[in-house]
């Protein structure tokens, strides 16, 4: 890529940026179709997945793995990254607003008070007084 980014400067834009140009220095806006851009993106959530493959649970912090291993992971998370970001770019999504959206969606799915230390799933959660409607409905808490 022409542009090396600072680590701390790193944001969704400059990586959709990154990326647009990547593709245009390329001529490779032509293949970067959204369908292309899933597949792509799927194959490399499985080379990431192949890297976890067979070895059972990890502790958090993989302390046993080696130097090598963790920059190839980093390598496959990357690509995961960059596909996605531009699979939104050429989708037309505003990643940045979309995942902020998406964060308060799952506060107000997911309160605090009934699911601390809950791993159900948000429509199996019982639902507090507070989230039933005047007509004795459960009310969904995503709208
Ligand atoms: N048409 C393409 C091909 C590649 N890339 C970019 C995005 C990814 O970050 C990376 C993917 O490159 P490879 O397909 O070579 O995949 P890997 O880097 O995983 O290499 P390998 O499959 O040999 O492990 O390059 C891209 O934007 N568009």
């Amino acid at each position: 890529m022409a542009e090396v980014v600072e680590r701390e400067e790193v944001t969704l834009q400059k990586l959709k940026t990154m990326m647009a140009d990547f593709a245009k220095e390329r001529d490779w806006d032509q293949f970067h179709s959204p369908r292309n851009l899933l597949l792509a993106m799927v194959g490399e959530v499985g080379e990431l997945s192949e890297i976890f493959q067979w070895k059972g649970e990890v502790p958090r912090g993989l302390p046993d793995w080696k130097d090598e291993e963790k920059q190839h992971l980093g390598e496959e998370l990357s690509d995961v990254l960059l596909y996605l970001v531009r699979l939104a770019d050429i989708c037309g999504i505003d990643l940045g607003k979309a995942v902020l959206s998406k964060l308060e969606l799952n506060a107000k799915k997911y309160p605090v008070k009934l699911c601390k230390g809950s791993s159900r799933k948000h429509t199996e959660i019982s639902c507090c007084e507070d989230d039933f409607n005047e007509n004795g409905g459960k009310e969904d808490p995503t709208k």
